[in-house]
């Protein structure tokens, strides 16, 4: 299991990003430090607009710090690739393409064989649950199963780092928390460093080896909370006096942030 002992995966380094806006310069995240150690599992939680999709953007390269830099592996971010795999809240899946040629798109940009993508494929779309509707279309699924989509793609490219922004944010409880599960147990046998972003406090401690909690505007770390809760964690982990003092604690430092900035 990852802990501080783990090699760096990632190492922010005084992470700074500005925005030109109509009303002027705004200060997105003023000097954001933290390293993620290999196949850790990091949940950051925040008041919204604290900088977390910026933050996981620029490790996935699609924004550039205003100064300070990100390394992969002790490589600098210059641009997305194949090391990160990033997960969206609003699945990003290709309409056009069925379940399986969804799963199969990062690997022919690989340049993987026709057997190669079919094998790895069907391995991903196995662990997602959703062999029945390999052949399905986007519009077909509900919204958990599309996300599922998006995770087994991300997983099926054997990206080192997974980002996940609020990968989970749109689907009802229920989903919501039978993707925890299936996200975890991939997470323990696939073994990955996990960057994932939540509004939810709950799901960032059933989650993460290590909790980051972000101060409001200009995003910052506040405090990095260790979850010492031994996995695999369940449902009922959530009944454990841990689990409820760790609850309290996270949700108190975020609403605090969330006042702060409260007009
Ligand atoms: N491309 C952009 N141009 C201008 N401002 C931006 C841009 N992207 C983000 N911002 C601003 O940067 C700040 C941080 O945004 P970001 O989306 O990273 O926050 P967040 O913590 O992920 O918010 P939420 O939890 O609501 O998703 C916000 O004030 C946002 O308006």
């Amino acid at each position: 299991m990852a802990g501080n002992g783990a090699a760096v995966k990632v190492h922010i380094d005084n992470v700074v990003k500005k925005f030109d806006t109509r009303k002027g310069e705004m200060t997105a995240l003023n000097g954001v430090n933290l390293d993620i150690h290999e196949n850790e599992f990091v949940c950051v939680v925040g008041p919204s607009g604290c900088g977390k999709s910026t933050l996981l953007n620029i490790i996935g390269g699609l924004e550039e710090p205003t100064s300070g830099s990100v390394t992969v592996d002790g490589k600098p971010v210059e641009g997305p690739g194949p090391d990160r795999g990033i997960v969206f809240q609003q699945y990003a899946l290709f309409p056009w393409l069925t379940v399986e040629e969804n799963v199969k798109f990062g690997l022919k940009l690989q340049g993987k064989s026709k057997e190669e993508c079919d094998e790895i494929a069907n391995k991903y779309i196995k662990l997602v649950e959703l062999q029945d509707f390999a052949k399905s279309y986007p519009k077909e699924l509900s919204g958990g199963m599309k996300q599922r989509v998006a995770i087994a793609r991300a997983y099926a490219v054997n990206p080192k780092v997974l980002l996940m922004d609020e990968p989970f944010g749109a689907l009802d409880a229920q989903t919501r928390t039978q993707l925890q599960s299936e996200l975890l147990e991939t997470w323990e046998k696939e073994q990955k460093t996990c960057f994932f972003i939540t509004h939810d406090v709950e799901e960032a401690i059933v989650l993460a080896q290590r909790v980051v909690i972000m101060y409001a505007r200009p995003g910052r770390v506040k405090e990095v909370v260790d979850i010492d809760i031994p996995y695999p964690r369940t449902q009922e982990t959530k009944m454990s006096p841990r689990f409820l003092e760790l609850k309290n604690h996270i949700w108190s430092q975020v609403y605090q942030e969330y006042l702060s900035v409260r007009k």
